[in-house]
């Protein structure tokens, strides 16, 4: 069983991605990544919304139970959704402690800021395991006014080197750094002690993150720092139309498919 420990531990690039069913998880685990996101970006990749911010604790938790279910050695962090923590204390320690108490995850990831410092604290404080997320944070869209890459001025970029400081200081075991400058998140690197793990954050991070769907080729669109290493797609379009074809020639189900039953012979 792998500890949060290990991870901080790790000499290689820690590997990082986002599951959000059992069969992909499974996958994942035997592939050896060390870390699986159960991330709000499901609101997106597989939900059909068009942010992450129509997403819920009842869809995580849900999803979350689904990877554990499914993997045995895979740290397995929770993504808490937008407006689940940073409200109420209580109510945050709630949405996060269901997460670990009953879908299983080892720990939780929060979209950070100068208000999850304290909350950052507290959690860990209680037992659960916290990852901080800052740079470009998703949940903000609405104040950001699009994704673009974040920490590009020398005031964002000092803002964003603070708090990772202040969420390490906090108790966050580790760190994700979204769409930032390449050299800013190696110096946060150089500067931390827990691992950083970097999506459009260049080479530099301690580990990378991606969304599945975007590395395996499911979704129609990627980020323009993701990379597709795979072609889902076109292996689901051509096995749906296989199976159409198959299906309207009348060659499916053949006669392995199919059993005949003396019994039931005359039952009209
Ligand atoms: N499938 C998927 N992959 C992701 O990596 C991902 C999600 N979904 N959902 C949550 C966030 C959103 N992310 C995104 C989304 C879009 C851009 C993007 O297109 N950026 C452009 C222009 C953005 C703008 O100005 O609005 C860029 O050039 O930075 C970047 C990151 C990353 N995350
Ligand atoms: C991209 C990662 C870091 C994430 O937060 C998500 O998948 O929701
Ligand atoms: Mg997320």
């Amino acid at each position: 069983m792998p500890t949060v420990a290990d991870i901080r531990a790790a000499d290689e690039p820690i590997t990082m991605l986002t599951a959000y069913d059992a069969p992909t998880a499974e996958l994942i685990e035997a592939a050896g990544i060390d870390v699986i996101l159960v991330g709000d970006s499901m609101g997106n990749a597989v939900l059909g919304h068009d942010s992450t911010l129509p997403v819920t604790v009842e869809e995580v938790h849900s999803r979350t139970g689904a990877v554990t279910r499914a993997t045995e050695e895979t740290l397995v962090v929770a993504d808490m959704p937008f407006l689940s923590f940073g409200v109420e204390e209580a109510e945050s320690i709630e949405n996060a402690g269901c997460m670990i108490k009953e879908a299983g995850a080892d720990a939780i990831k929060l979209e950070s800021g100068p208000h999850t410092v304290e909350l950052t604290e507290r959690l860990v404080e209680l037992g659960i395991p916290v990852m901080a997320h800052l740079g470009l944070t998703p949940q903000r869209v609405n104040q950001l006014g699009g994704y673009g890459r974040q920490g590009t001025t020398r005031e964002a970029a000092t803002e964003i080197a603070e708090l990772a400081v202040a969420h390490e200081e906090a108790g966050a075991f580790s760190l994700v750094l979204e769409h930032v400058p390449a050299n800013l998140a190696a110096r946060i690197t150089e500067e931390l002690s827990v691992p950083t793990i970097g999506i459009g954050a260049g080479p530099d991070c301690d580990g990378q993150v991606l969304v599945i769907t975007d590395v395996i080729g499911l979704g129609e669109w990627t980020p323009p720092f993701s990379e597709q290493f795979g072609d889902v797609r076109g292996e689901i379009e051509s096995a749906v139309g296989a199976y159409k074809e198959a299906v309207e020639g009348g060659e499916f189900p053949a006669e392995e498919h199919a059993e005949t039953v003396e019994e039931v012979e005359d039952v009209y």
